[in-house]
Protein backbone atom coordinates (compact mmCIF):
# COMPACT_ATOMS: atom_id res chain seq x y z
CA UNK A 1 0.00 0.00 0.00
CA UNK A 2 1.23 3.35 -0.77
CA UNK A 3 1.05 5.78 2.14
CA UNK A 4 -1.50 8.84 1.32
CA UNK A 5 -0.83 12.22 0.81
CA UNK A 6 -1.05 13.15 4.80
CA UNK A 7 0.84 10.54 6.47
CA UNK A 8 4.54 11.19 6.58
CA UNK A 9 7.03 8.76 5.00
CA UNK A 10 8.84 6.34 6.72
CA UNK A 11 12.49 7.64 7.36
CA UNK A 12 14.39 6.19 5.00
CA UNK A 13 16.36 2.79 5.51
CA UNK A 14 19.74 2.63 6.83
CA UNK A 15 21.36 1.76 3.60
CA UNK A 16 19.16 4.14 1.32
CA UNK A 17 19.57 7.81 3.51
CA UNK A 18 21.45 10.82 1.34
CA UNK A 19 25.19 10.68 2.62
CA UNK A 20 26.76 13.76 3.40
CA UNK A 21 31.06 14.40 3.99
CA UNK A 22 32.50 16.50 6.57
CA UNK A 23 36.17 17.35 5.54
CA UNK A 24 36.47 19.44 8.36
CA UNK A 25 36.04 20.11 11.84
CA UNK A 26 32.44 21.17 11.45
CA UNK A 27 30.85 22.25 15.14
CA UNK A 28 28.60 18.95 16.01
CA UNK A 29 25.50 20.82 16.74
CA UNK A 30 24.39 21.27 13.60
CA UNK A 31 25.39 17.91 12.45
CA UNK A 32 23.38 16.48 15.55
CA UNK A 33 19.96 18.11 13.15
CA UNK A 34 21.56 16.17 10.13
CA UNK A 35 22.34 12.71 11.93
CA UNK A 36 18.73 12.11 12.69
CA UNK A 37 18.04 11.72 8.36
CA UNK A 38 21.10 11.21 6.65
CA UNK A 39 24.36 9.67 7.01
CA UNK A 40 27.13 12.46 7.98
CA UNK A 41 30.73 11.10 8.01
CA UNK A 42 32.89 13.27 9.76
CA UNK A 43 36.48 12.70 8.17
CA UNK A 44 39.32 14.89 8.13
CA UNK A 45 42.66 14.99 7.31
CA UNK A 46 41.46 13.29 3.58
CA UNK A 47 43.99 14.87 0.35
CA UNK A 48 42.60 16.50 -2.78
CA UNK A 49 42.76 12.93 -4.25
CA UNK A 50 41.01 10.91 -1.76
CA UNK A 51 38.11 13.65 -1.54
CA UNK A 52 37.89 13.09 -5.29
CA UNK A 53 38.00 9.43 -4.93
CA UNK A 54 34.96 9.36 -2.26
CA UNK A 55 32.96 12.18 -3.37
CA UNK A 56 31.20 10.41 -5.80
CA UNK A 57 28.85 8.29 -3.13
CA UNK A 58 27.80 12.07 -1.64
CA UNK A 59 24.83 14.18 -1.86
CA UNK A 60 25.70 16.99 0.35
CA UNK A 61 29.20 18.02 1.36
CA UNK A 62 30.16 20.74 4.06
CA UNK A 63 33.42 22.54 4.26
CA UNK A 64 34.97 25.42 5.75
CA UNK A 65 38.25 27.34 4.58
CA UNK A 66 40.46 24.58 4.29
CA UNK A 67 39.02 22.23 1.33
CA UNK A 68 39.27 23.25 -2.28
CA UNK A 69 36.27 22.41 -3.61
CA UNK A 70 37.22 22.60 -7.76
CA UNK A 71 35.19 22.06 -10.78
CA UNK A 72 37.03 18.58 -10.99
CA UNK A 73 35.63 17.91 -7.68
CA UNK A 74 32.33 19.25 -8.10
CA UNK A 75 32.28 17.17 -11.73
CA UNK A 76 33.22 13.74 -9.83
CA UNK A 77 30.37 14.59 -7.71
CA UNK A 78 27.31 13.23 -9.54
CA UNK A 79 24.85 12.95 -6.49
CA UNK A 80 25.91 16.35 -5.05
CA UNK A 81 23.06 18.36 -4.62
CA UNK A 82 24.54 20.73 -2.26
CA UNK A 83 27.91 22.28 -0.73
CA UNK A 84 27.31 24.12 2.23
CA UNK A 85 30.34 26.64 3.34
CA UNK A 86 30.37 26.39 7.29
CA UNK A 87 31.15 30.33 7.47
CA UNK A 88 31.62 33.08 4.64
CA UNK A 89 33.87 33.29 2.13
CA UNK A 90 33.16 31.42 -0.75
CA UNK A 91 36.54 31.77 -2.49
CA UNK A 92 37.46 28.40 -1.68
CA UNK A 93 34.38 26.74 -4.02
CA UNK A 94 34.06 27.37 -7.88
CA UNK A 95 30.71 28.79 -7.91
CA UNK A 96 29.96 29.08 -11.66
CA UNK A 97 30.75 24.83 -11.33
CA UNK A 98 28.49 24.14 -9.03
CA UNK A 99 26.24 26.27 -11.01
CA UNK A 100 26.86 24.47 -13.80
CA UNK A 101 26.07 20.89 -12.37
CA UNK A 102 23.03 22.39 -10.74
CA UNK A 103 24.73 22.19 -7.15
CA UNK A 104 23.30 24.53 -4.83
CA UNK A 105 26.05 26.17 -2.94
CA UNK A 106 25.24 27.88 0.32
CA UNK A 107 27.36 29.69 3.39
CA UNK A 108 26.81 31.44 6.55
CA UNK A 109 26.81 35.21 6.23
CA UNK A 110 26.95 36.35 9.02
CA UNK A 111 27.14 33.68 11.53
CA UNK A 112 31.01 34.01 12.52
CA UNK A 113 31.19 37.91 12.03
CA UNK A 114 31.79 39.08 15.64
CA UNK A 115 34.42 36.38 16.33
CA UNK A 116 36.04 37.30 13.26
CA UNK A 117 35.85 41.50 14.40
CA UNK A 118 36.78 40.69 17.66
CA UNK A 119 40.03 38.68 16.23
CA UNK A 120 40.86 41.83 14.54
CA UNK A 121 40.56 43.66 17.72
CA UNK A 122 42.76 41.48 19.29
CA UNK A 123 45.18 41.72 16.66
CA UNK A 124 45.21 45.58 16.82
CA UNK A 125 46.11 45.63 20.39
CA UNK A 126 48.93 42.77 20.19
CA UNK A 127 50.45 44.79 17.25
CA UNK A 128 50.35 47.79 19.48
CA UNK A 129 51.59 46.53 22.49
CA UNK A 130 54.29 43.58 21.48
CA UNK A 131 51.66 40.98 22.65
CA UNK A 132 53.54 38.43 20.59
CA UNK A 133 57.07 39.25 21.15
CA UNK A 134 56.42 39.82 25.09
CA UNK A 135 54.73 36.49 25.47
CA UNK A 136 57.76 34.93 23.54
CA UNK A 137 60.61 36.54 25.55
CA UNK A 138 58.92 35.65 29.34
CA UNK A 139 58.72 32.11 28.42
CA UNK A 140 62.27 32.33 26.82
CA UNK A 141 63.25 33.25 30.95
CA UNK A 142 63.63 37.02 30.31
CA UNK A 143 62.60 40.58 31.49
CA UNK A 144 62.67 43.00 28.72
CA UNK A 145 60.31 46.21 29.58
CA UNK A 146 62.10 48.79 27.93
CA UNK A 147 62.82 46.99 24.56
CA UNK A 148 58.98 46.13 24.37
CA UNK A 149 57.36 49.60 24.91
CA UNK A 150 53.83 49.55 22.83
CA UNK A 151 51.77 52.19 21.72
CA UNK A 152 48.01 53.32 22.35
CA UNK A 153 45.02 52.86 20.15
CA UNK A 154 42.82 55.78 21.55
CA UNK A 155 42.72 59.09 19.65
CA UNK A 156 44.90 57.39 16.55
CA UNK A 157 43.25 56.59 13.73
CA UNK A 158 41.97 53.27 12.03
CA UNK A 159 41.67 53.03 8.58
CA UNK A 160 38.96 49.87 7.34
CA UNK A 161 39.05 49.37 3.62
CA UNK A 162 35.58 47.17 3.39
CA UNK A 163 32.98 49.14 5.49
CA UNK A 164 30.67 45.27 5.50
CA UNK A 165 29.47 43.06 7.93
CA UNK A 166 32.60 42.62 9.62
CA UNK A 167 34.04 45.90 8.69
CA UNK A 168 31.29 47.58 10.54
CA UNK A 169 31.44 45.93 13.81
CA UNK A 170 35.56 46.36 13.87
CA UNK A 171 34.68 50.16 13.23
CA UNK A 172 31.90 50.24 16.36
CA UNK A 173 34.09 48.78 18.51
CA UNK A 174 37.41 50.66 17.37
CA UNK A 175 35.16 53.78 18.25
CA UNK A 176 34.37 52.01 21.46
CA UNK A 177 38.34 52.15 22.05
CA UNK A 178 38.31 55.89 21.66
CA UNK A 179 39.81 55.39 18.31
CA UNK A 180 38.93 57.79 15.05
CA UNK A 181 37.98 55.42 11.65
CA UNK A 182 37.95 56.45 8.24
CA UNK A 183 36.59 54.22 5.79
CA UNK A 184 37.20 53.31 1.99
CA UNK A 185 34.03 50.90 0.08
CA UNK A 186 32.46 52.36 -2.58
CA UNK A 187 29.58 50.35 -1.69
CA UNK A 188 29.39 51.36 1.57
CA UNK A 189 26.02 53.69 2.66
CA UNK A 190 27.18 57.21 3.47
CA UNK A 191 24.30 57.51 5.91
CA UNK A 192 24.85 54.45 7.40
CA UNK A 193 28.57 54.85 8.19
CA UNK A 194 27.80 58.71 9.12
CA UNK A 195 25.43 57.71 11.98
CA UNK A 196 28.26 54.79 13.39
CA UNK A 197 30.98 57.82 13.41
CA UNK A 198 33.06 56.71 10.39
CA UNK A 199 34.53 59.07 8.00
CA UNK A 200 34.10 57.73 4.01
CA UNK A 201 36.96 59.00 1.88
CA UNK A 202 36.77 57.62 -1.97
CA UNK A 203 40.09 56.55 -2.46
CA UNK A 204 43.08 54.40 -1.33
CA UNK A 205 45.47 57.63 -1.74
CA UNK A 206 43.54 59.51 0.36
CA UNK A 207 42.83 56.79 3.28
CA UNK A 208 46.69 55.34 3.06
CA UNK A 209 49.04 58.78 4.63
CA UNK A 210 46.47 59.52 7.19
CA UNK A 211 46.41 56.17 9.35
CA UNK A 212 47.74 54.58 12.50
CA UNK A 213 46.61 51.26 11.96
CA UNK A 214 44.77 49.61 8.77
CA UNK A 215 42.38 46.72 8.55
CA UNK A 216 41.05 45.31 5.17
CA UNK A 217 37.72 43.54 5.45
CA UNK A 218 36.74 42.90 1.69
CA UNK A 219 36.46 39.34 0.29
CA UNK A 220 39.23 38.04 -2.11
CA UNK A 221 38.14 39.06 -5.38
CA UNK A 222 39.82 39.78 -8.69
CA UNK A 223 39.02 43.33 -7.85
CA UNK A 224 41.27 43.37 -4.06
CA UNK A 225 44.09 40.69 -5.11
CA UNK A 226 47.14 42.88 -4.30
CA UNK A 227 45.24 45.55 -3.59
CA UNK A 228 48.20 46.35 -0.92
CA UNK A 229 51.45 46.51 -3.21
CA UNK A 230 54.42 48.34 -2.91
CA UNK A 231 53.02 51.57 -4.35
CA UNK A 232 50.20 51.87 -1.74
CA UNK A 233 52.23 50.31 1.81
CA UNK A 234 55.02 53.57 0.69
CA UNK A 235 52.52 55.61 1.08
CA UNK A 236 51.37 54.30 4.84
CA UNK A 237 52.99 56.39 7.71
CA UNK A 238 56.45 54.49 8.69
CA UNK A 239 54.71 54.21 12.55
CA UNK A 240 51.54 52.38 10.82
CA UNK A 241 50.59 49.04 11.42
CA UNK A 242 48.56 47.18 9.22
CA UNK A 243 45.87 44.19 10.01
CA UNK A 244 44.39 41.27 7.91
CA UNK A 245 41.61 38.89 8.86
CA UNK A 246 40.06 39.02 5.84
CA UNK A 247 42.20 36.94 3.44
CA UNK A 248 45.52 36.02 2.31
CA UNK A 249 46.78 37.87 -1.16
CA UNK A 250 44.70 41.06 -0.41
CA UNK A 251 48.22 42.35 0.63
CA UNK A 252 50.89 41.45 -1.76
CA UNK A 253 53.05 39.06 0.93
CA UNK A 254 55.85 40.49 -0.78
CA UNK A 255 55.58 43.79 -0.62
CA UNK A 256 54.62 43.78 2.94
CA UNK A 257 57.69 41.76 3.50
CA UNK A 258 59.69 44.38 2.31
CA UNK A 259 57.55 46.97 4.03
CA UNK A 260 58.19 45.35 6.71
CA UNK A 261 62.37 44.81 6.38
CA UNK A 262 62.36 48.67 5.04
CA UNK A 263 61.08 50.37 8.17
CA UNK A 264 57.77 51.59 5.74
CA UNK A 265 55.06 50.44 7.88
CA UNK A 266 56.06 49.53 11.84
CA UNK A 267 54.14 46.26 12.28
CA UNK A 268 51.48 44.10 10.78
CA UNK A 269 48.78 41.55 12.52
CA UNK A 270 48.21 38.63 10.18
CA UNK A 271 45.46 35.54 10.24
CA UNK A 272 45.30 34.69 6.94
CA UNK A 273 47.93 33.70 3.77
CA UNK A 274 47.71 33.15 0.84
CA UNK A 275 48.48 29.74 0.95
CA UNK A 276 47.56 27.82 4.72
CA UNK A 277 49.23 26.03 6.31
CA UNK A 278 52.33 28.11 5.58
CA UNK A 279 54.89 26.75 3.19
CA UNK A 280 58.62 26.66 4.09
CA UNK A 281 60.82 29.17 2.31
CA UNK A 282 57.48 31.61 0.72
CA UNK A 283 56.84 35.26 1.81
CA UNK A 284 54.00 34.12 3.72
CA UNK A 285 56.29 31.88 6.01
CA UNK A 286 58.69 34.80 6.48
CA UNK A 287 56.18 36.96 6.96
CA UNK A 288 54.69 35.02 10.16
CA UNK A 289 58.21 34.60 11.55
CA UNK A 290 58.73 38.43 11.14
CA UNK A 291 59.66 40.05 14.66
CA UNK A 292 57.01 42.86 13.47
CA UNK A 293 54.25 40.36 12.79
CA UNK A 294 51.49 39.01 15.38
CA UNK A 295 50.62 36.04 13.58
CA UNK A 296 47.72 33.40 13.72
CA UNK A 297 46.81 30.58 12.03
CA UNK A 298 43.24 31.26 10.78
CA UNK A 299 41.67 31.88 13.57
CA UNK A 300 38.94 34.98 12.90
CA UNK A 301 35.95 32.49 12.98
CA UNK A 302 37.43 29.77 15.48
CA UNK A 303 35.49 30.60 18.82
CA UNK A 304 32.89 27.90 20.44
CA UNK A 305 30.21 30.56 19.54
CA UNK A 306 30.83 31.18 16.04
CA UNK A 307 31.21 27.53 14.95
CA UNK A 308 28.12 26.44 16.55
CA UNK A 309 26.09 29.50 14.73
CA UNK A 310 27.75 28.61 11.13
CA UNK A 311 27.15 25.17 11.88
CA UNK A 312 22.54 25.28 12.99
CA UNK A 313 23.51 27.90 9.38
CA UNK A 314 24.54 25.64 7.13
CA UNK A 315 22.88 22.28 8.65
CA UNK A 316 19.37 24.02 8.72
CA UNK A 317 19.87 24.65 4.96
CA UNK A 318 21.38 21.09 4.36
CA UNK A 319 18.60 19.80 5.75
CA UNK A 320 16.28 21.83 4.00
CA UNK A 321 17.95 21.33 0.63
CA UNK A 322 17.99 17.59 0.93
CA UNK A 323 13.79 17.41 1.23
CA UNK A 324 13.50 19.35 -1.51
CA UNK A 325 12.82 22.76 0.37
CA UNK A 326 14.98 26.30 -0.31
CA UNK A 327 17.82 27.57 1.65
CA UNK A 328 17.84 30.74 3.25
CA UNK A 329 21.70 32.03 2.23
CA UNK A 330 21.76 30.20 -0.88
CA UNK A 331 25.61 31.84 -2.74
CA UNK A 332 24.17 30.52 -6.41
CA UNK A 333 20.24 31.27 -6.19
CA UNK A 334 18.31 32.25 -9.80
CA UNK A 335 18.22 35.44 -10.97
CA UNK A 336 15.30 34.06 -13.60
CA UNK A 337 12.22 31.95 -12.86
CA UNK A 338 12.37 29.50 -15.58
CA UNK A 339 9.05 30.82 -17.03
CA UNK A 340 10.55 33.67 -17.91
CA UNK A 341 14.00 32.68 -19.38
CA UNK A 342 13.21 33.00 -23.26
CA UNK A 343 11.73 36.21 -23.09
CA UNK A 344 13.53 38.26 -20.73
CA UNK A 345 17.22 35.97 -20.73
CA UNK A 346 19.10 38.58 -22.82
CA UNK A 347 18.00 41.72 -21.07
CA UNK A 348 18.77 40.33 -17.73
CA UNK A 349 22.25 39.69 -19.12
CA UNK A 350 22.31 42.74 -20.75
CA UNK A 351 21.45 45.18 -17.62
CA UNK A 352 23.81 42.88 -15.54
CA UNK A 353 26.49 43.40 -17.96
CA UNK A 354 25.63 47.55 -17.52
CA UNK A 355 25.60 47.45 -14.04
CA UNK A 356 29.29 45.77 -13.82
CA UNK A 357 30.30 47.99 -16.95
CA UNK A 358 29.07 51.16 -14.80
CA UNK A 359 30.55 49.98 -11.33
CA UNK A 360 33.86 49.73 -13.00
CA UNK A 361 33.92 52.20 -15.40
CA UNK A 362 32.65 55.10 -13.61
CA UNK A 363 32.91 54.24 -10.15
CA UNK A 364 37.05 54.03 -11.07
CA UNK A 365 37.27 56.78 -13.36
CA UNK A 366 35.36 59.34 -11.58
CA UNK A 367 36.40 58.49 -8.44
CA UNK A 368 32.34 57.93 -7.53
CA UNK A 369 30.32 55.96 -5.02
CA UNK A 370 28.02 53.54 -5.81
CA UNK A 371 26.54 52.69 -2.49
CA UNK A 372 24.22 55.72 -1.45
CA UNK A 373 23.66 56.80 -5.62
CA UNK A 374 20.69 57.22 -7.24
CA UNK A 375 19.93 55.24 -10.32
CA UNK A 376 17.10 55.75 -12.75
CA UNK A 377 16.63 51.90 -15.65
CA UNK A 378 14.35 52.90 -18.26
CA UNK A 379 12.99 50.40 -20.19
CA UNK A 380 12.26 51.59 -24.37
CA UNK A 381 10.06 50.31 -27.02
CA UNK A 382 8.66 46.53 -27.16
CA UNK A 383 10.59 46.40 -23.08
CA UNK A 384 8.47 48.91 -21.68
CA UNK A 385 5.27 46.70 -22.33
CA UNK A 386 6.50 44.29 -19.51
CA UNK A 387 5.02 44.60 -16.38
CA UNK A 388 7.53 41.81 -14.37
CA UNK A 389 10.85 43.61 -14.00
CA UNK A 390 11.83 42.39 -10.95
CA UNK A 391 14.80 39.88 -13.08
CA UNK A 392 16.05 43.35 -14.39
CA UNK A 393 15.87 44.84 -10.82
CA UNK A 394 17.75 42.23 -9.87
CA UNK A 395 20.20 41.77 -12.75
CA UNK A 396 21.32 45.72 -12.04
CA UNK A 397 21.75 44.78 -9.09
CA UNK A 398 24.17 41.98 -8.94
CA UNK A 399 25.98 43.91 -11.52
CA UNK A 400 26.39 46.47 -9.96
CA UNK A 401 27.85 44.60 -6.57
CA UNK A 402 28.95 41.66 -8.73
CA UNK A 403 32.77 42.84 -8.80
CA UNK A 404 32.94 43.57 -5.01
CA UNK A 405 31.07 41.23 -3.64
CA UNK A 406 32.17 37.65 -2.06
CA UNK A 407 30.43 35.27 -4.58
CA UNK A 408 30.98 38.04 -7.89
CA UNK A 409 27.32 38.81 -7.29
CA UNK A 410 26.02 35.62 -7.46
CA UNK A 411 24.33 35.71 -4.08
CA UNK A 412 21.74 38.44 -5.91
CA UNK A 413 18.65 37.33 -6.84
CA UNK A 414 15.14 38.10 -7.21
CA UNK A 415 13.95 37.68 -3.31
CA UNK A 416 16.80 39.31 -1.84
CA UNK A 417 18.23 42.33 -4.53
CA UNK A 418 15.40 45.34 -2.59
CA UNK A 419 16.99 44.22 0.49
CA UNK A 420 20.52 44.62 -0.55
CA UNK A 421 19.82 48.02 -2.25
CA UNK A 422 18.23 49.07 1.31
CA UNK A 423 21.32 48.37 2.93
CA UNK A 424 24.11 49.75 0.82
CA UNK A 425 21.83 52.74 0.31
CA UNK A 426 21.36 52.53 -3.97
CA UNK A 427 17.64 53.60 -5.18
CA UNK A 428 16.71 51.98 -8.13
CA UNK A 429 13.60 53.98 -10.49
CA UNK A 430 12.31 51.83 -12.94
CA UNK A 431 10.80 53.66 -16.14
CA UNK A 432 8.57 52.64 -18.86
CA UNK A 433 8.84 54.39 -21.78
CA UNK A 434 6.36 53.80 -24.52
CA UNK A 435 8.52 55.41 -27.14
CA UNK A 436 9.93 53.68 -30.41
CA UNK A 437 12.68 52.02 -29.11
CA UNK A 438 14.83 54.38 -31.45
CA UNK A 439 16.94 52.31 -34.02
CA UNK A 440 16.25 49.22 -31.46
CA UNK A 441 13.23 47.22 -31.28
CA UNK A 442 14.10 47.24 -27.75
CA UNK A 443 16.00 49.39 -25.52
CA UNK A 444 17.76 49.94 -22.12
CA UNK A 445 18.99 53.07 -20.59
CA UNK A 446 20.93 53.48 -17.00
CA UNK A 447 21.18 56.52 -15.48
CA UNK A 448 22.93 57.65 -12.35
CA UNK A 449 22.57 61.45 -10.77
CA UNK A 450 24.95 63.06 -7.88
CA UNK A 451 23.93 66.48 -7.09
CA UNK A 452 26.36 69.13 -8.59
CA UNK A 453 28.11 66.58 -10.87
CA UNK A 454 27.17 65.11 -14.32
CA UNK A 455 24.93 62.35 -15.10
CA UNK A 456 26.18 59.57 -16.05
CA UNK A 457 25.01 57.29 -18.75
CA UNK A 458 24.86 53.64 -20.35
CA UNK A 459 22.64 52.47 -22.67
CA UNK A 460 22.36 48.67 -24.53
CA UNK A 461 20.12 46.84 -26.59
CA UNK A 462 19.28 43.27 -27.75
CA UNK A 463 19.31 42.16 -31.50
CA UNK A 464 18.72 38.37 -31.62
CA UNK A 465 20.32 37.00 -28.76
CA UNK A 466 23.58 39.24 -28.85
CA UNK A 467 23.69 42.36 -25.96
CA UNK A 468 25.22 45.56 -27.47
CA UNK A 469 26.06 48.80 -25.22
CA UNK A 470 25.32 51.88 -27.42
CA UNK A 471 26.41 54.63 -25.83
CA UNK A 472 28.75 55.37 -22.92
CA UNK A 473 28.81 58.50 -20.61
CA UNK A 474 28.64 60.99 -23.76
CA UNK A 475 29.79 58.48 -26.51
CA UNK A 476 28.26 56.55 -28.91
CA UNK A 477 29.40 53.46 -29.04
CA UNK A 478 28.48 49.94 -30.20
CA UNK A 479 30.40 46.95 -28.89
CA UNK A 480 29.90 43.25 -26.98
CA UNK A 481 30.01 43.91 -23.33
CA UNK A 482 31.86 40.93 -23.35
CA UNK A 483 35.05 39.73 -21.60
CA UNK A 484 38.19 41.79 -20.50
CA UNK A 485 37.59 45.56 -21.96
CA UNK A 486 40.16 48.42 -21.89
CA UNK A 487 38.08 51.90 -22.00
CA UNK A 488 40.67 54.78 -22.80
CA UNK A 489 39.41 58.27 -22.59
CA UNK A 490 41.30 60.28 -24.90
CA UNK A 491 41.96 63.25 -27.10
CA UNK A 492 41.42 61.91 -30.98
CA UNK A 493 44.67 62.62 -32.65
CA UNK A 494 46.49 60.70 -35.15
CA UNK A 495 49.00 58.39 -33.40
CA UNK A 496 47.05 57.47 -30.55
CA UNK A 497 45.99 53.96 -31.29
CA UNK A 498 49.54 53.47 -32.52
CA UNK A 499 50.90 54.08 -29.19
CA UNK A 500 48.32 52.31 -27.19
CA UNK A 501 48.69 49.10 -29.24
CA UNK A 502 52.62 49.71 -28.55
CA UNK A 503 51.99 49.53 -24.84
CA UNK A 504 49.62 46.44 -24.84
CA UNK A 505 51.58 44.62 -27.00
CA UNK A 506 54.85 44.89 -25.19
CA UNK A 507 52.74 43.13 -22.54
CA UNK A 508 51.84 40.35 -24.44
CA UNK A 509 48.15 41.68 -24.96
CA UNK A 510 46.28 40.35 -27.47
CA UNK A 511 43.52 42.98 -29.17
CA UNK A 512 40.53 41.01 -30.05
CA UNK A 513 39.11 44.30 -31.36
CA UNK A 514 39.15 48.14 -31.21
CA UNK A 515 36.36 50.67 -31.34
CA UNK A 516 36.73 54.79 -30.97
CA UNK A 517 33.46 56.30 -29.86
CA UNK A 518 33.08 59.70 -30.82
CA UNK A 519 31.34 62.26 -29.20
CA UNK A 520 27.44 61.85 -28.83
CA UNK A 521 25.62 64.86 -30.89
CA UNK A 522 24.25 66.64 -27.76
CA UNK A 523 27.67 66.34 -26.01
CA UNK A 524 29.49 67.55 -29.45
CA UNK A 525 26.66 70.52 -30.11
CA UNK A 526 28.24 71.42 -26.52
CA UNK A 527 31.45 71.22 -26.70
CA UNK A 528 30.95 73.29 -29.71
CA UNK A 529 29.60 75.63 -28.29
CA UNK A 530 31.90 76.29 -25.42
CA UNK A 531 34.34 76.98 -28.19
CA UNK A 532 32.20 79.52 -29.99
CA UNK A 533 31.88 81.05 -26.57
CA UNK A 534 35.49 81.90 -26.27
CA UNK A 535 37.19 81.82 -22.72
CA UNK A 536 35.28 81.86 -19.85
CA UNK A 537 36.31 84.99 -17.92
CA UNK A 538 39.66 85.13 -16.32
CA UNK A 539 41.06 82.42 -18.16
CA UNK A 540 44.02 83.22 -20.45
CA UNK A 541 42.62 82.99 -23.85
CA UNK A 542 44.68 80.84 -25.58
CA UNK A 543 44.89 78.27 -23.29
CA UNK A 544 40.98 78.49 -23.07
CA UNK A 545 40.75 77.94 -26.73
CA UNK A 546 42.91 75.50 -26.91
CA UNK A 547 41.14 73.58 -24.34
CA UNK A 548 37.68 74.02 -26.06
CA UNK A 549 39.24 72.64 -29.30
CA UNK A 550 40.64 69.77 -27.70
CA UNK A 551 37.29 69.21 -26.49
CA UNK A 552 35.42 68.49 -29.24
CA UNK A 553 37.65 65.95 -30.15
CA UNK A 554 37.36 63.68 -27.00
CA UNK A 555 37.01 60.23 -27.61
CA UNK A 556 36.80 56.75 -26.08
CA UNK A 557 38.62 53.62 -27.68
CA UNK A 558 37.46 50.54 -26.35
CA UNK A 559 39.42 47.81 -26.60
CA UNK A 560 38.61 44.06 -25.94
CA UNK A 561 41.47 42.09 -24.80
CA UNK A 562 43.07 38.44 -23.81
CA UNK A 563 46.03 38.03 -21.61
CA UNK A 564 46.83 40.15 -18.08
CA UNK A 565 46.34 43.38 -17.59
CA UNK A 566 48.50 44.42 -14.27
CA UNK A 567 48.67 47.85 -12.59
CA UNK A 568 51.76 48.44 -14.47
CA UNK A 569 50.04 48.21 -17.84
CA UNK A 570 46.92 50.55 -16.76
CA UNK A 571 49.72 52.81 -15.35
CA UNK A 572 51.62 52.82 -18.21
CA UNK A 573 48.65 53.46 -20.53
CA UNK A 574 47.57 56.35 -18.36
CA UNK A 575 50.85 58.10 -18.92
CA UNK A 576 50.40 57.76 -22.80
CA UNK A 577 50.23 60.95 -24.58
CA UNK A 578 46.43 62.46 -25.07
CA UNK A 579 45.22 59.94 -22.58
CA UNK A 580 42.86 61.47 -20.22
CA UNK A 581 42.24 58.06 -18.12
CA UNK A 582 41.91 54.53 -18.29
CA UNK A 583 39.67 51.98 -16.85
CA UNK A 584 39.66 48.04 -16.95
CA UNK A 585 36.58 45.99 -17.04
CA UNK A 586 35.79 42.59 -16.79
CA UNK A 587 32.25 41.64 -18.13
N1 LIG B 1 39.71 35.28 9.14
C1 LIG B 1 38.52 34.72 9.25
O1 LIG B 1 38.40 33.71 9.90
C2 LIG B 1 37.34 35.32 8.58
C3 LIG B 1 37.48 36.02 7.42
N2 LIG B 1 36.40 36.55 6.81
C4 LIG B 1 36.63 37.29 5.57
O2 LIG B 1 36.11 38.59 5.72
C5 LIG B 1 35.50 38.98 4.52
C6 LIG B 1 34.45 40.04 4.77
O3 LIG B 1 33.32 39.48 5.39
P1 LIG B 1 31.97 40.31 5.55
O4 LIG B 1 32.23 41.59 6.23
O5 LIG B 1 31.00 39.38 6.17
O6 LIG B 1 31.58 40.56 4.02
P2 LIG B 1 30.64 41.72 3.46
O7 LIG B 1 30.25 41.28 2.11
O8 LIG B 1 29.57 42.04 4.45
O9 LIG B 1 31.61 42.98 3.36
C7 LIG B 1 32.62 43.12 2.41
C8 LIG B 1 32.73 44.60 2.06
O10 LIG B 1 33.85 44.81 1.22
C9 LIG B 1 33.51 45.86 0.33
N3 LIG B 1 34.43 45.85 -0.81
C10 LIG B 1 34.52 44.97 -1.83
N4 LIG B 1 35.49 45.32 -2.68
C11 LIG B 1 36.05 46.45 -2.19
C12 LIG B 1 37.13 47.29 -2.61
N5 LIG B 1 37.82 47.02 -3.70
N6 LIG B 1 37.43 48.37 -1.85
C13 LIG B 1 36.75 48.64 -0.72
N7 LIG B 1 35.71 47.88 -0.28
C14 LIG B 1 35.37 46.80 -1.00
C15 LIG B 1 32.07 45.56 -0.03
O11 LIG B 1 31.42 46.68 -0.56
C16 LIG B 1 31.51 45.13 1.31
O12 LIG B 1 30.94 46.21 2.01
C17 LIG B 1 34.94 37.66 3.96
O13 LIG B 1 34.82 37.72 2.56
C18 LIG B 1 35.96 36.64 4.38
O14 LIG B 1 36.89 36.46 3.34
C19 LIG B 1 35.13 36.43 7.34
C20 LIG B 1 34.94 35.74 8.49
C21 LIG B 1 36.02 35.11 9.21
O1 LIG C 1 34.17 32.45 7.26
C1 LIG C 1 35.22 32.75 6.71
O2 LIG C 1 35.28 33.41 5.66
C2 LIG C 1 36.48 32.33 7.29
O3 LIG C 1 37.52 32.75 6.83
C3 LIG C 1 36.48 31.34 8.39
O4 LIG C 1 37.26 30.26 7.95
P1 LIG C 1 37.22 28.86 8.75
O5 LIG C 1 35.78 28.38 8.68
O6 LIG C 1 37.64 29.14 10.14
O7 LIG C 1 38.13 27.95 8.01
Amino acid sequence: MSPSADTPSPPPSPSHRPKILVPEKVSSEGLALLRSLYEVDTRTGLSASDLLELIPSYHGLIVRSETQVTAELLAAGRKLRVVARAGVGVDNINVDAATKHGIIVVNSPAGNIVAAAEHTIALLLATARNVGRADASVKAGKWERSKLVGIEVGHKTLGIIGLGKVGMKVARMAIGLGMKVTALDPYASPEVAKGAGVSLVSSLAELLPTVDFLTIHTPLLASTLNLLGEAELQKMKPTSRVLNVARGGVYNEEALLKALDEGWIAGAGLDVFTKEPLVEGSAAAKLAAHPKVVATPHLGASTVEAQENVSMDVCTQVLEILRGGLPTAAVNAPLILPEEYRRLQPFVKLVEKMGSLYTQHFARTQGGMVGGRRFELSYHGELAGISNTRPLFAALVKGLVSSISDAGGRDVNIVNATLITKDRGIAIDEKHVRDDGGAHASAVTLRSFEAGAEEQVIEGYVSGKAIFISKLDRFTANFHPDGTLLVLHNYDEPGKIGNVGLVVGKHGINIRFMQVAGLNQEARAKAEASVADGPVEGEAEGAAVGGGQQLTKEALMILGVDGEVTKEVLEELGKAEGILDVSLVRL
